[in-house]
């Protein structure tokens, strides 16, 4: 089901949550929601579940206006990270509490209830737990039963709030490509709030970058990555150094950082941009040159594989670049330099 928000606003007093999001996804995308904390994701997430109401603006789910339907007939799956499972119930019971609280009409038999519960249990590879409450089994268990919980209405559409934000890096990992995999599986379309970039490249077909209530960026993981589409997005993403910079003639010069400039012609930039304008450079995007007069200071290196990464001091500020070679010594005198930059008007 494509989902589609036009012009949703949203106040809490004082608080802007939401400025006039527009919002369109397709049938079967798995879109993740990427900003700082405050920008306005599980504000928008609840919205589309229907457990918040936008002050202006609609909600479409499959083409249908979503403002006079209740959530609990939206047939919307959710997976919040503080949406605990309930404590006094086995695990198979969980899962079927979303069969029974449905509208009469549409509510099953104990049987076929039983049968779809079991069915998802094992689909979900937890089937032996079945008898078990939520503190007998581990944080990894318990957000597989979350989601089997979500599934067992057979949803139109996932939403995930941070499903894996309280587990350890190895069980998330694991997690992410199995969630991934049932998404394609089971034909969803899928919308889930995550701090962490990396989980964001890694499972978002797009991924929509959200600051202060706004969607800076809607579009797929390379093209907010390389193609940033203002200096928030640029700097929030991909590890990237900030830097005053002013372009001038051609060239964009680092002053007061004693960097060498660059022609225009190497950079990502607006053709009209002129003066003073803030330059980011990513992580990979540095280069340290041999045989050249020394600018900066090698303050620690970190090998990993056949690359390092680098921490190094220029003027008082600390550059982090991923560089080619491991072999780099703390305290080394060195001449760093950007191969190229991505410019946008200073604020
Ligand atoms: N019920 C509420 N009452 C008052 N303010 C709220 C409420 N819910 C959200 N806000 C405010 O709205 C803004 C957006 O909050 P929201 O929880 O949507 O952000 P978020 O991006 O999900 O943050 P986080 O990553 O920290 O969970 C924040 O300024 C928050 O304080």
């Amino acid at each position: 089901m494509s989902v589609t928000v036009q012009g949703v606003s949203r106040r809490f007093g004082p608080a802007q949550a939401l400025k006039g999001i527009n919002l369109s996804t397709r049938n079967g995308e798995f879109v993740a929601l990427l900003g700082p904390s405050g920008s306005g994701k599980t504000t928008l997430l609840r919205i589309l579940a229907g457990l918040d109401y936008p002050d202006e603006g609609s909600v479409q789910i499959g083409g249908r206006e979503m403002a006079q339907v209740p959530a609990r007939s939206r047939r919307i799956g959710f997976v919040f990270q503080h949406y605990a499972l309930f404590r006094h119930m086995s695990v198979f019971e969980n899962v079927a509490f979303g069969l029974r609280v449905r509208p009469r009409r549409e509510r099953q038999s104990e049987d076929e209830i039983g049968r779809r519960v079991r069915r998802l249990l094992e689909r979900m590879g937890i089937a032996e737990l079945e008898k078990r409450r939520p503190e007998q089994i581990s944080g990894g268990q318990r957000q597989r039963v979350a989601l089997a919980r979500a599934l067992a209405i057979e949803p139109r559409v996932l939403l995930l709030d941070e499903p894996f934000g309280a587990l350890d890096a190895a069980v998330r990992h694991g997690l992410r490509r199995w969630l991934r995999d049932l998404h394609t599986e089971l034909g969803l379309t899928s919308l889930f709030v995550t701090h962490d970039q990396q989980e964001a490249m890694e499972l978002a077909d797009r991924v929509a970058v959200m600051e202060a209530g706004r969607i800076a960026q809607f579009d797929t993981p390379d093209a907010v990555l390389d193609q940033p589409a203002d200096a928030f997005v640029a700097g929030f993403l991909g590890q990237a150094a900030r830097l005053p910079a002013t372009l001038r003639n051609g060239m964009l010069e680092f002053a007061p950082l004693p960097l060498p400039p660059l022609p225009s012609t190497v950079l990502t930039c607006a053709p009209h941009l002129a003066g003073p304008v803030l330059a980011f450079v990513r992580a990979h995007e540095w280069e340290v040159v041999e045989q050249a007069q020394p600018n900066a200071v090698i303050r620690s290196c970190r090998p990993d594989g056949s690359r390092a990464h680098a921490e190094i001091g220029m003027d008082g500020a600390v550059i982090e670049a991923e560089l080619p070679f491991p072999g780099l010594r703390p305290g080394t005198a060195c001449h760093l330099r950007a191969r190229t930059a991505r410019v946008f008007p200073a604020a």
